[in-house]
């Protein structure tokens, strides 16, 4: 693994302006060794807002974070966790739009650490393969379980799936909540943020976008 170029570690296969920035030495440390790393700076954040960490329900929340924030939200972050996208080859000669809808995505706000939630709609007109169902839904997650903001995270997913099925013809809609704008700040619950990323036929077929949309219910 090269990484001398940022991010390259994790998306080297993706464009420059497209990757996680990420530190040369993102992944020196081993995840139990970042664990036991980041508790202590998450004690110390409690301390100052003045929380007794002798308490029996806040003793384990140092740990707890730390955990959470490496083996769940920030797990995208590892190229361990990157998945393989199985295809098959298109025997039955399926050719029309394929649209996975409302896969369930949880991610991470990188501007204030808070969640974003919402779904991610993805489609492709298959070629000569058709890939796995549910390796739609993993590449959607493993990008989602980084901190993130939402137009890279649309463009990332966009990328992974034209590269991984071997075609431009990917669309992607993500519709999501974010954290930082429903319960703090402009503290407004009813906005939600919709991005999109169309590729080769739907960038240039309005019908075949309009078709998309409508199967998404849009
Ligand atoms: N473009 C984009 N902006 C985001 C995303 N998630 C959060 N933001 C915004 O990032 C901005 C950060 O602005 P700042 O002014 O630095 O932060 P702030 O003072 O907390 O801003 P307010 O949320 O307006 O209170 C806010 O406008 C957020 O709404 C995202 O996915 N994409
Ligand atoms: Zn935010």
């Amino acid at each position: 693994m090269d990484n001398s170029l940022p991010g390259a570690g994790t998306d080297g296969h993706l464009p420059a302006g497209l990757r996680t920035p990420l530190r040369p030495d993102a992944f020196v440390k081993t995840d139990a060794e970042k664990i036991a790393a980041i508790a202590p700076h998450f004690a110390a954040i409690m301390q100052e807002l003045g929380l007794d960490l002798t308490d029996d329900s806040l003793a384990g929340t140092p740990q707890r974070v730390a955990k959470m924030y490496v083996q769940e939200w920030f797990k995208g972050l590892n190229p361990e966790h990157r998945p393989e996208v199985k295809l098959f080859e298109n025997r039955y000669q399926y050719q029309q739009l394929l649209v996975e809808r409302d896969i369930t995505l949880f991610s991470c706000c990188e501007h204030h650490f808070v969640p974003i939630v919402g779904k991610a709609h993805v489609a492709y007109l298959p070629a000569g393969h058709v890939v796995g169902l549910s390796k739609l839904n993993r590449v959607v997650q493993h990008y989602a379980r980084r901190p993130q903001v939402q137009e890279r995270l649309t463009r990332q997913i966009s990328e992974e799936l034209k590269q991984s099925l071997g075609t431009e013809d990917v669309a992607v809609l993500i519709e999501a909540d974010h954290l930082c704008v429903m319960s703090r700040g402009v503290n407004d619950t009813s906005s939600s943020t919709l991005t999109s990323e169309y590729s080769g036929r739907f960038a240039t077929d309005a019908a075949l976008r309009g078709e998309f949309l409508r199967q998404i219910g849009k």
